[in-house]
């Protein structure tokens, strides 16, 4: 199957040992170990939100995808985050993948400084040297998409990202890859709106899914929300956490669209 998401991991692994011909995993392994107990606590963050009974939103910095092409030209991502922050953000979700969505490394620790908001490595995380690269880049929770990872790379991921102090997040989109995704340690699962195969995206994903998730997760719904209307379809149905990237980035100030949208 010739489909992007394969087109990606195919990528990354040719990033991976470019990178790793420049610096080894264990150096890398080393100063994400230094940095434990660094972290901002994405998950807390989230879950402070959701208890004072607001929805906890976790505001992408994303210049581009594979299937809008460019989204904002005018792409500053410190600004970005300082907004974001300044109008009700729960924590960032920054693209550092740089092939597919023009994104950068330097734009989620630029995000970061510019802010105290907790931060996600937004990339497709297929072996444990990304992990650690994102330890030491200072990111704050990893993204982990069960459409790319066998059960025990997930596992073994999960692991490698907990024992450096980063909290996880596990990306789902049907039924069978929720049932795996549930075998995780992770508390914090999104179910994607958006097929990463097809691109077609739908708010029942998260709708159809969800009485099949146990109330000790965290339940973020991911993708394609862009009204109010589809916020307060969520809340009705007691989805209270929301991955946002579009909306945001297409509105003159990305945080002014934040508070609109969630205010
Ligand atoms: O821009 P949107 O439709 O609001 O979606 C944000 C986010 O969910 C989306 O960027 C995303 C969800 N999972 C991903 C995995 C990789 C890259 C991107 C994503």
């Amino acid at each position: 199957m010739a489909d992007i998401l394969k087109k990606i991991v195919e990528v990354k692994w040719e990033e991976i040992a470019a990178a790793k011909a420049k610096r080894s995993l264990a150096s890398q392994r080393e100063e994400a170990e230094g940095r434990k107990g660094e972290q901002r606590g994405f998950e807390r963050a989230l879950r402070a939100k959701v208890a004072a009974g607001q929805a906890g939103v976790i505001a992408e910095i994303k210049k581009a995808s594979p299937s809008k092409g460019v989204i904002r030209a005018d792409f500053q991502p410190a600004a970005i985050a300082e907004s974001y922050a300044r109008h009700g953000a729960a924590c960032l979700s920054v693209l550092t993948d740089e092939r597919f969505f023009q994104g950068a490394v330097a734009y989620l620790q630029a995000a970061r400084a510019a802010c105290e908001l907790p931060v996600i490595r937004k990339d497709f995380i297929v072996d444990e040297y990304q992990v650690m690269e994102a330890g030491t880049m200072g990111a704050d929770c990893i993204l982990l998409i069960a459409a790319c990872l066998a059960d025990s790379q997930m596992a073994d991921l999960e692991a490698a990202a907990h024992a450096i102090g980063l909290d996880v997040l596990v990306e789902v989109h049907d039924g069978d890859e929720l049932d795996r995704a549930l075998a995780l340690k992770t508390p914090l699962l999104g179910i994607n709106n958006r097929n990463l195969r097809t691109f077609d995206v739908t708010l029942d994903t998260t709708l159809g899914l969800l009485p099949r998730v146990p109330a000790d997760r965290l339940l973020v719904t991911e993708s394609g929300i862009l009204g109010a209307a589809d916020v307060q379809r969520m809340r009705d149905a007691n989805v209270h956490a929301f991955l946002v990237g579009e909306a945001f980035m297409r509105a003159p100030d990305p945080g002014v669209a934040l508070a609109n949208l969630f205010g």
